[in-house]
């Protein structure tokens, strides 16, 4: 796996279209990731194979996404301690409330950053926001990325 700071995990293909807005994020903030198609019900050995061969390309933050039973998180949370940013994804009958709850209500001690039903996006600000603790070029951008949002609201 050549260099990354972001590994983004999808339990299906079928949450790619929903992924991309993370991927858009990372992109326009300049951050190295790779995204991969794993599951941790119906491909566990590749799962923590996809954590170890991350860390081992300096992955310094994990975003997971899942929908229905979302088990995917939690199983990478418990093979690193880098961050684990979890989306729930809405497919199923009960269109996100159960990855939501499965994702978000970890046991004490092993905590998945849960953003909102979907919410790719914000996934890829949170990863964002993480590795800039350390990196005062993405600060400048986090910082002018705010601004522009104030911007665009006080110019309706
Ligand atoms: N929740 C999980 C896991 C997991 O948690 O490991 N693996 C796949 N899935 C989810 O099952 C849903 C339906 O998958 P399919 O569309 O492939 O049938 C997807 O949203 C996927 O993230």
């Amino acid at each position: 796996m050549d260099a990354i700071k972001v590994l983004i995990l999808m339990g299906s293909a079928s949450d790619k279209p929903v992924m991309a807005k993370a991927e858009a994020v990372l992109e326009e903030f300049g951050v190295a990731y790779k995204t991969l198609v794993r599951s941790a019900h119906r491909t566990p050995e590749a799962t923590v194979q996809a954590v170890r061969d991350a860390e081992a390309a300096g992955c310094q933050v994990f975003i997971c996404a899942a929908g229905m039973a979302a088990h995917l998180a939690g199983v990478v949370c418990s093979k690193t301690v880098r961050p684990v940013i979890g989306v729930p994804i809405a497919s199923g009958p009960l269109n996100g409330e159960d990855a939501l709850l499965s994702t978000v209500m970890m046991p004490p001690g092993l905590p998945v950053a849960t953003v909102g039903i979907n919410g790719a996006k914000n996934a890829g600000l949170l990863a964002v926001q993480m590795l800039a603790q350390h990196d005062d070029t993405l600060t400048e951008k986090l910082l002018a990325d705010r601004k522009a949002q104030a911007e665009a609201i006080l110019a309706e």
